[in-house]
């Protein structure tokens, strides 16, 4: 169908506003700023070598991580798309440790929002799917310069979460709390057009995705559930399973918002400093309230994600999301006690053991 035939992002916000007549406004503007920033790093990422937006640069952001040019220029483009607006008190972004004040000389509004530019930054220099992710929380003091502790509220807070995925095509996939919407990005027109509406995850799947090179640190549940999976027809599921690691946590989450799935970064023992991978606050809480949405759970293994009271910014959480019955079923495993002790030493998990994780 031709695009202009399909409902626009700007049309599908304000019919979604129809909902709250006492509505200024102010909230549909500030995620139409966010869309323009998708749009613009959609074209940066578009250009690749030839917009010379590859490679690292010697700097590291607040997780000590080497900053990819494009994790810069992404930071950059969300703070100028989205600063001059009026809604926000303030922004909390992956590639800066302290909160982004509004700059003097502009109105400090109602909202906050919380984002990671670019996720997904290993995948830049090969020319796989990356994306920026976004969550809008209320600030508690609107008006007023947003502090740390303004942002640190639980993910069931979320007034808006979304991604954009930059791949083959550019979409924007958002939740502004009544289900989830899908766009894709026409670079003639500068639109985004309604290309799926009320998506749904299935409730079962045969497919998950983990980094396995990670599985030495894992915890005995985790070992038993990717086991299980693992042995297929044959073994305690009675069925065979699928795997993909993209490395990029938006294209994981657009894989299993189109044909279900699971995802596991888990809690491990990798770093005792670090419990997980992701980052509450502007990666796990937006895509998990995504495909809490879309029907899916969300879930730090053990319980809803959505539910952890954050207690600093950058926090890092293990991270499950995907298709119901699995999540149910990983936290269930979570549940029960670990026969043995726990981790790898479990009789059931060991080398020798029924099943192998070593
Ligand atoms: O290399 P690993 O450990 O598999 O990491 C992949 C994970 O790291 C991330 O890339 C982190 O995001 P950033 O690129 O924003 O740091 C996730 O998207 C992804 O799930
Ligand atoms: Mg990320
Ligand atoms: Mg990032």
């Amino acid at each position: 169908m031709f695009s202009l035939e399909r409902t626009t992002l700007t049309e599908y916000l304000i019919s979604q506003r129809r909902s709250h007549p006492g509505a200024t406004g102010e909230f549909n503007a500030l995620i139409l700023q966010v869309a323009q920033a998708c749009k613009a790093i959609s074209r940066a990422v578009a250009h690749g070598a030839l917009g010379g937006v590859l490679g690292a640069l010697e700097a590291t952001n607040v997780q000590g991580e080497t900053q990819q040019t494009l994790d810069v220029l992404a930071d950059d483009i969300f703070r100028r798309a989205t600063h001059w607006g009026g809604a926000l008190a303030g922004m909390l972004s992956e590639e800066n440790e302290a909160p982004i004040p509004i700059p003097e000389g502009h109105k400090r509004g109602k909202y906050l929002l919380l984002f990671d530019p670019l996720d997904g930054s290993s995948n830049i220099d090969v020319n796989v799917s990356v994306g920026s992710i976004f969550s809008i929380l209320r600030s508690p003091r609107p008006g007023e310069a947003a502090t740390e502790a303004d942002f640190l509220q639980p993910g069931t807070r979320q007034v808006a979460a979304g991604y954009a995925i930059y791949g083959p095509s550019t979409m924007l996939v958002l939740t502004v709390g009544r289900g989830v919407a899908g766009f894709t990005f026409d670079p003639v027109l500068g639109e985004f057009f309604l290309t799926r509406d009320d998506i749904r995850i299935p409730p079962a799947t045969q497919e998950f995705a983990i980094n396995a090179s990670n599985s030495r640190f894992w915890e005995a549940p985790v070992a038993r559930y990717v086991a299980e999976c693992l042995a297929g027809k044959s073994g305690p599921r009675g069925k065979d399973f699928n795997m993909r690691w993209v490395a990029s946590l938006v294209a994981e989450a657009h894989r299993i918002l189109t044909r279900g799935g699971v995802f596991l970064y888990p809690r491990d023992r990798k770093d005792p400093g670090k419990p997980g991978r992701l980052r509450l606050l502007y990666e796990a809480n937006p895509i998990g309230w995504l495909i809490e949405q879309a029907g899916g759970r969300a879930s730090t293994g053990v319980r809803p994600v959505l539910e952890v009271a954050p207690e600093s910014t950058h926090q890092r959480i293990g991270f499950v999301f995907g298709s119901r019955e699995e999540v149910e079923r990983i936290e269930r495993y979570h549940a029960e006690p670990v026969l043995g002790g726990d981790h790898h030493d479990a009789p059931l998990f060991n080398t020798r053991g029924l099943f192998m994780t070593a």
